[in-house]
């Protein structure tokens, strides 16, 4: 029975499990968080995963991470941070992105270069910024990684040249993933000069060796990663509620929606991984329970007191800007409030608007990719709220398979882990531990109708 560890080093916290690499079992798990923010010393990463592993990684003889997408891990020339890091969800670069985008001949002719039209949450952006708002910072660049690049170099033995892989690259706007190659002319446009990137490791492929020796993976993204945890197969579509809400699908052939919407990353067994991604998530319902004073059982249980519709109360969620749609400076909005609107009423309209925002990016998915799923999955942290579970297929108007509660992405990366040590051609087969299929229950039409009336009446100038 070997052991493996996988590590998702995502935007809130640091998650390792390990795990029997013959059946995908979960034998221990262990987290640590992060610092808040959308701006990070990196180095708090290395921290939270010698914390979150400590104790673990002695017991498994590989490893992998995967981590969150797009942040700017910038190194100067002792291969140290020149900054904190800048994460998917700081919208500061969103004027580059706009710029970036037109240097490419527009949206389509970026989309067909990168696989998505880029935004402020590309790394690419980030530099651009870093360029045009601190230059001498910038001048001394030397090496830009992803966040999960810099985690797996730490867990690696002293002196082991930086890797990433297909999937966690294709989100930096300056790798092309059809011929798995980077752009340096896109990056130094970026940057106002070249640097060094790390190494494209294989799917599949041992990286390197931890100081004892253990296997260590390329790694990936923590939607690739959660991908490769299910795993996702064709017909699937994936619905993950954490910091980011995310709707993907596994497809054999890239694609390049010049509209932006759907974003064509790779992922991390040769395929690709359309998604849409929203900012605003997780985030809407600790805020409510903040606001409101309560825990987030009592928040779900508010939620359910009030009935589909929320009293007429309707929230536009998007309160530290959006990008799906892309609106970097939007804040939230209520309307319908009157002296009727209970607390309830409140509750109810955050979890609806949470909820409405993932039906829109599971709608365009599907329009995306061209075929209704066969299944749709919900995993993330805010899954364990009763009201979630109860309000989601009704809202996203679609059955919803619930996995057991678990790590999806940390187990991704510890598939990857265990594919790697066996050197076989693909990753093991284990099985996917299922909760409950939660049925459509018919629900108010107008829900959705009057979330999508507020949103599009927002997008007016
Ligand atoms: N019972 C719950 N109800 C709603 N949200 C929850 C609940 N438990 C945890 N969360 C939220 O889930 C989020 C963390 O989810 P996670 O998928 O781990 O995020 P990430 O991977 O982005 O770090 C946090 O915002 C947390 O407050
Ligand atoms: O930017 C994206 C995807 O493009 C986000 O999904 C990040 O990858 C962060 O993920 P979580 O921390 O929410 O899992």
């Amino acid at each position: 029975m070997p052991l493996v560890l996988g590590v998702d080093s995502s935007t809130q916290s640091t998650k390792a499990v390990l795990v029997d690499a013959d059946d995908g079992t979960v034998v221990a798990q262990q987290s640590a968080p992060h610092p808040p923010g959308t701006e990070v010393d990196p180095r708090a990463w290395l921290a939270a995963v010698d914390t979150a592993t400590a104790g673990l990684l002695e017991r498994a003889e590989a490893v992998a991470v995967a981590g969150q997408q797009h942040g700017m891990v910038a190194l100067d020339a002792d291969g140290e941070p020149v900054r904190d890091a800048l994460l998917w969800n700081d919208t500061r670069s969103a004027a580059a992105a706009v710029e970036l985008v037109a240097e490419l001949g527009g949206p389509q002719a970026c989309a067909d270069a990168l696989g998505s039209v880029l935004v402020a949450s590309f790394t690419s952006t980030k530099l651009r910024w870093l360029r045009d708002h601190a230059p001498a910072e910038a001048a001394r660049v030397r090496q830009v990684l992803l966040p999960h690049d810099y985690v797996s170099r730490h867990l690696s033995a002293p002196g082991t040249a930086p890797f990433t892989d297909r999937g966690d690259a294709s989100g930096t706007g300056y790798f092309d993933a059809r011929t798995s190659s980077w752009r340096h002319d896109l990056l130094a446009a970026a940057l106002g000069h070249d640097a060094d990137l790390p190494v494209v490791v294989a799917a599949g492929a041992a990286a390197a060796t931890t100081p004892a020796g253990q296997v260590v993976a390329g790694g990936t993204g923590d939607n690739m990663g959660a991908a490769l945890g299910m795993p996702l197969t064709a017909g699937d579509v994936l619905v993950s509620i954490g910091t980011s809400g995310v709707a993907s699908a596994v497809v054999p052939d890239p694609v390049a929606d010049g509209t932006g919407t759907v974003t064509g990353f790779a992922d991390a067994a040769g395929g690709y991984l359309p998604m849409v991604t929203t900012m605003n998530a997780a985030g809407i319902l600790d805020l409510q329970a903040r606001w409101l004073g309560v825990d987030h059982d009592e928040l779900s249980a508010l939620a359910l007191a009030s009935t589909a519709g929320a009293g007429g109360v309707t929230l536009s969620p998007y309160y530290g800007g959006e990008r799906t749609p892309n609106r970097p400076d939007a804040v939230g909005t209520w309307t319908g409030l009157t002296p009727a609107t209970t607390r309830a009423d409140l509750a109810r309209a955050a979890v609806e608007a949470l909820l409405c925002s993932l039906a829109d990016a599971v709608d365009a998915l599907v329009a995306e990719t061209g075929a209704e799923p066969r299944r749709v999955l919900m995993v993330g942290g805010a899954t364990r709220s009763e009201a979630v579970r109860a309000l989601a297929p009704a809202i996203l108007g679609r059955p919803v398979l619930l996995p057991a509660p678990g790590e999806y992405v940390a187990r991704g990366a510890a598939r990857q882990a265990a594919w790697a040590l066996s050197g076989a051609a693909g990753p093991p087969a284990w099985p996917l531990p299922t909760e409950a299929t939660l049925p459509v229950v018919p629900t108010d039409p107008s829900v959705r109708e009057r979330y999508a009336a507020l949103r599009d009446r927002l997008a007016q100038p």
